[in-house]
Order: structure tokens, then C-alpha cells, then sequence
């Protein structure tokens, strides 16, 4: 097993905070700390309850440590949670229980964060100790005093006074949470905490997950990382807090948890910042920072590799840590960026980064007992935090999927439809007449097709100018669109020609509805004309007699036939005088 001084831990983006803070923390005043009641205290925190002292000069023992405690230069806790900074020195401290009942009382004793490396508790009743506990992160989990996420221990406290001596080492932040529970407080606290840190993981998971599943099937980079990024912070959570140890790594001890660690928060901040990238598209409108980001997210875990590979777990661990501090504060840097550049979702993004790196704030000043009073609710906004930018990540993501469907089906309807009237291209007829014609062929229907052409264009396009032209074009569009049924398939078949296919319509009954769109060309009015100028257009039918069309059953395969004679049939309306209908054959 490694030693405290060789042992480092893996550090949350929020314990970068923390460290800062505590640097701040100020010594405190003597004072009498006062003794914890039991049973009437039946749940909560010690920090106010404890007295503690530095072990400044060498590893002293319980002994030495017994005689400070009885002297008067101790230091008073003075909130829910006693933090001194990082890397300091080992702190010892005490407190009282005093039992008032006649019977002996179960409680639970808890320090509440994962990475204290060494705690070493002593319970002292009349001067004799009774019980020795030892525990935290630098213990493999299965030989800490409980299957616990924290060092926690139990025992049943006698009536009377029992002196309670700690010993905390460790080289991560000094901060010690202690909770003292009642057995039955203290498992109602582990189902309701389950509960809540189930949901908050859940919701992660699922939407992890769910954005990996969509990666597969859409092979968009940003749903792969975003559910590699969410992934990540979630199985980092879970092996910084032990708990993913007591599945898959049992028993290869706390040396490799560490790494493991540091490998999971740069495999997370990684794809964070890469998803980040993805989704804002950074590359386009910042190529610095872009660059900056690329950089940041090859280097860092390049250098840490070759910490690995060289057995510098120190090394490798700074490396870590100053990945997650550029992790929020590049996130942030990049929303504000894509503000700027007008992209959308900046906003929610922005929100979102600023929100989860409010909640690591709130967390780690309850932890560092600064502002913020520590309990179960400001412990966990940092996980509060992550789900809530979870959930407004994705649904950026959401957003950003619909939009990419609108434009598409958008792409898609200007690519069938004709920009100057409307009506549909040769593309968008071919598309529109498919299920018709399918239903034709399976109900065995009539079905013709009538082609338009407007006489004389050229001369309105010299005379008038090309602008006339374009709205004698949308007018006659309007004409025919207004003589058709709603079933009919109109198209513009390109420069001053147009195209009509007439479902459950014979050749016969095709000659009457033509006769009817050229009236209705005829009619046609353009403000942009003078009023002397006559519209009109020549038409060419061609269709099917009593299902059958050119000696077969009327098929799909018509068509491309029906339009050739109709263009025959409009060649002779053309060249018999314009201006009227004339049918194929
Ligand atoms: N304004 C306008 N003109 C177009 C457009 N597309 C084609 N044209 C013009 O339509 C005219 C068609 O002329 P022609 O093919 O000679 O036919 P026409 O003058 O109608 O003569 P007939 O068909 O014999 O009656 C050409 O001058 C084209 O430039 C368009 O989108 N807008």
C-alpha cells in the first residue's frame, strides 16, 4: 500500500475552488468547545463542537497529542466544517459525548468527504481507550471501518462522558465534515441521499446514453462526446467517492484508484471541451481560442500519459487539476465567444456553464465552512449543478435537431418548388405525381396530362421587360392553380411551359378541363400590361380511354409517354394559330 506521501488524490474542478478558499481560513480564537448530548442530539455536525491543533513538528503520538489537548492552545471550530487548506499538516482533534440515558446509544461518526487519506479515531473513556477506528481514502475499500462512501463507524456509546481523538492526514484539501448521527438518522440520511443522488445520476445517464444512441444512428460528433463527456463526469464521481471500486477494482488498492481517477476527469474535461467546440462551431468565428482548446486537450493528457508511464503521480495530478480549472473557465470563455459571434443556444449555453460553476461555488464554500452553511442540500450542488447544465445542454442539443430537421425539410421543399411561382420544379412533380400515379395503376384509373404553353412570351419579355415577363409567369401560375382541382399535380416545366397531370381524368374528359385553364389564361390580368394585351397560352392533351392508354392498362410507365404526345399535340396548337387546345393522337 502506498503512504500518504507518495499517495496524492484526484481533485473535482470544484476542490480547485476549495483550495483557494481555505488558504483564506482564519484562525479562530480560543473558546470551550461544547459537549455533544446525546440522545437528545440526535443528527448533525461537529465542526462547532471541536477543538484541534496542528501537528506541526513531526508525527507526535496519542500521548503527546493528550497532553496538547489537556493544555489551552487549541483552536475552536467554528462552523459545520473544519478546513485548513491543502497540503498542510496533519490536525488532531477533539470532542466530547456525553450519553444522559441509562443505556448505551448507537450512533454512526462521519467524515464527510471521500478524500481524507488517513483518519485515525480514538474513543477514551475514563482515561482508558476503548476503541481504535482507522480509515479514509488511503485504505482500500474493503479494509475502511464501513462499505462507505466516507470513513464513517459505528458504536454504541455508554452512559456518560466519552473523549473522542482524531488524527486527519492527508495531502488533499484539510476540510472535515464531521457528522454525528443516531443509527437510524444516519441510514435515513444514506436511502434519502441514495435517492437523490440516483435521480441527479440517473437523469445523466439516461440522457448520456440517450445522446450516444443518437451518435450511432446520426453520426454527429457533438452526441457522441456530449454522452462521453456525461459519461465521464459520472463515472469520475463514482470512483472519486469510492464507489465505483467496490464493483470493478475491488482489490487493486488506492494507488490505482488514483489514476484512475485523474484518467476519468481528463477523459470527461476532454470531451467536454471538445463538445463544447463541436457544438459551438468555435473553430469558424474564434480560430484562437479554438486552437487554444485543441492545444489545452492534447497536451495536458499527452503530459499526463507520460506521468503515467514514468510513475509521477504528483505530476500527472497537477496536470489534472489544471485541465478542470481550464474546463470552466474555457466553457465559459467559449459561450461568451458564441454570444458574441450571435450564435444561438449561446445564451443557454452561457447559462448553463455559469450554473453549474455557481453550484461548485456554493459547494465548495460549504465545505470550506466560508458564507456558505454546510449541509446535505450545498454538499450536493455541485451534482445539483451538472445535472441542471446536463439537462440544458441537451436541450440545446434537442434545439439544435429540430432546427437541422427544419432546414432540411426546408432544403428539400426548395429544391422541388420553383422560386418564381411557386408551383412546383420537373423535380417536384416527379416526387408529387409518385403515389398518385400508384394509386392510378392499383385502382386502374383514367389519368391525362395537359402541357401549357404561354404564346408569344418572348415579345412580352422585349416589349415590356423581363420583370413583366416574371409576373405575366406568376399570373398565369395563379390562373392555372385557380382552374385545377385539388387533386390535379401542377408544375412549371420550365421557361413559359407548364405542366398538368389530371388523376381519374380521361383524354376526353382532360379536353373540357384544358378548355377550361386556357379560359382561364385568357382572363388572365397583369397590372404590369398594358390592358390591351391578350394573354393566352396553347395546350396539348394526351390521357387514357377507359384505362387504357395506348392499347395497355393505364400504368406508371405512362407518363414519360402521355407527356411526348401532349407535346405533339401542343406543336400542332402552336402551329394551327395558338391560343387553344388540341389533343394527342
Ligand atoms: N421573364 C422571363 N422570361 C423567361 C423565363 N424563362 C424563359 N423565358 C423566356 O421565354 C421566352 C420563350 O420564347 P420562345 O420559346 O421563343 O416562345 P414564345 O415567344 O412564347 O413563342 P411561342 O411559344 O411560339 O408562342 C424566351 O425569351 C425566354 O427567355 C423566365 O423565368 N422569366
Amino acid at each position: 500500500m502506498t503512504t500518504s506521501k507518495d499517495k496524492l488524490h484526484s481533485v473535482h474542478s470544484w476542490q480547485i475552488l476549495l483550495v483557494m478558499l481555505l488558504l483564506c481560513a482564519s484562525i479562530l480564537p480560543f473558546a470551550n468547545a461544547e459537549t455533544v448530548v446525546i440522545p437528545s442530539f440526535s443528527q448533525g455536525s461537529l465542526g462547532k463542537h471541536t477543538q484541534y491543533f496542528r501537528e506541526r513538528d513531526g508525527i507526535i503520538s496519542l500521548e503527546q497529542a493528550r497532553l496538547r489537548f489537556a493544555s489551552d492552545e487549541l483552536t475552536q471550530g467554528n462552523s459545520n466544517s473544519i478546513s485548513l487548506g491543502i497540503n498542510v499538516d496533519p490536525v488532531w482533534m477533539t470532542f466530547e459525548i456525553r450519553n444522559t440515558s441509562d443505556l448505551g446509544q448507537l450512533y454512526r461518526l462521519s467524515a464527510e468527504t471521500p478524500w481524507l487519506d488517513y483518519i485515525d479515531t480514538w474513543l477514551i473513556r475514563d482515561g482508558e481507550v476503548v476503541k481504535y477506528v482507522a480509515g479514509g481514502d488511503g485504505y482500500a475499500f474493503e479494509k475502511r471501518p464501513m462499505a462507505y462512501r466516507y470513513y464513517a463507524f459505528e458504536y454504541v456509546y455508554p452512559p456518560g462522558v466519552t473523549q473522542v481523538i482524531m488524527r486527519v492526514e492527508t495531502l488533499g484539501p484539510m476540510a472535515i465534515p464531521l457528522q454525528f448521527s443516531s443509527v437510524e438518522n444516519a441510514i435515513n440520511r444514506d436511502i434519502n441521499s441514495g435517492y437523490q443522488y440516483g435521480a441527479l445520476y440517473g437523469i445523466m445517464i439516461a440522457l448520456a446514453l440517450y445522446n450516444l444512441v443518437l451518435y450511432f444512428f446520426i453520426r454527429r460528433k457533438e452526441y457522441g462526446l456530449y454522452g462521453l463527456y456525461l459519461l465521464g463526469f459520472v463515472t469520475n464521481s463514482l470512483s472519486y467517492t469510492g464507489q465505483l471500486h467496490t464493483i470493478i477494482t475491488y482489490d487493486f488498492g488506492p494507488y490505482f484508484q488514483d489514476w484512475l481517477d485523474i484518467f476519468l476527469m481528463i477523459t470527461y474535461s476532454v470531451a467536454g471541451l471538445h463538445f463544447a467546440r463541436a457544438l459551438l462551431q468555435t473553430k469558424e468565428y474564434a480560430p484562437k481560442l479554438d486552437k487554444f482548446v485543441l492545444r489545452t486537450t492534447l497536451y495536458i493528457p499527452l503530459g499526463m500519459l507520460i506521468g503515467f508511464v514514468f510513475s509521477q503521480l504528483f505530476f500527472s495530478m497537477v496536470l489534472a487539476f489544471f485541465l478542470n480549472t481550464c474546463f470552466v473557465l474555457l466553457f465559459i470563455a467559449m459561450g461568451v465567444r458564441a454570444l458574441y459571434a450571435k450564435k444561438p443556444f449561446a445564451m443557454t449555453f452561457i447559462l448553463s456553464s455559469v450554473t453549474a460553476a455557481i453550484c461548485i461555488t456554493v459547494s465548495t464554500l460549504a465545505v470550506a465552512g466560508i458564507l456558505v452553511p454546510y449541509n446535505d442540500y450545498t454538499f450536493k450542488a455541485i451534482e445539483v449543478g451538472m445535472a441542471v447544465e446536463a439537462i440544458l445542454l441537451a436541450s440545446i442539443l434537442a434545439g439544435q435537431f429540430r432546427k437541422a430537421q427544419i432546414d432540411k425539410l426546408v432544403a428539400e421543399k426548395f429544391a422541388r418548388t420553383d422560386p418564381l411561382t411557386q408551383l412546383n420544379n420537373r423535380r417536384g412533380f416527379h416526387t408529387q405525381i409518385k403515389p398518385v400515379l400508384a394509386s392510378i395503376e392499383r385502382e386502374q384509373l383514367d389519368m391525362s396530362v395537359v402541357l401549357i404553353d404561354i404564346d408569344l412570351f418572348k415579345r412580352i419579355n422585349d416589349q415590356y421587360g423581363h420583370h413583366v415577363g416574371d409576373k405575366v409567369l406568376q399570373a398565369v401560375a395563379n390562373s392555372i392553380k385557380q382552374a385545377c382541382r385539388g387533386s390535379d399535380v401542377i408544375a412549371r416545366w420550365g421557361g413559359e411551359e407548364f405542366i398538368v397531370l389530371l388523376p381519374n381524368t380521361s383524354q376526353e374528359q382532360a379536353q373540357f378541363h384544358a378548355e377550361r385553364i386556357r379560359v382561364a389564361i385568357e382572363r388572365t390580368k397583369c397590372s404590369e400590361l398594358p390592358r390591351t394585351h391578350q394573354i393566352s397560352a396553347s395546350l396539348g392533351v394526351a390521357g387514357s380511354s377507359y384505362h387504357i392508354f395506348a392499347g395497355q392498362s393505364v400504368s406508371q410507365d405512362c407518363v414519360e409517354v402521355m407527356i411526348n404526345l401532349a407535346d405533339d399535340a401542343l406543336y400542332q396548337a402552336k402551329t394551327s394559330g395558338k391560343n387553344q387546345v388540341q389533343l394527342a393522337g
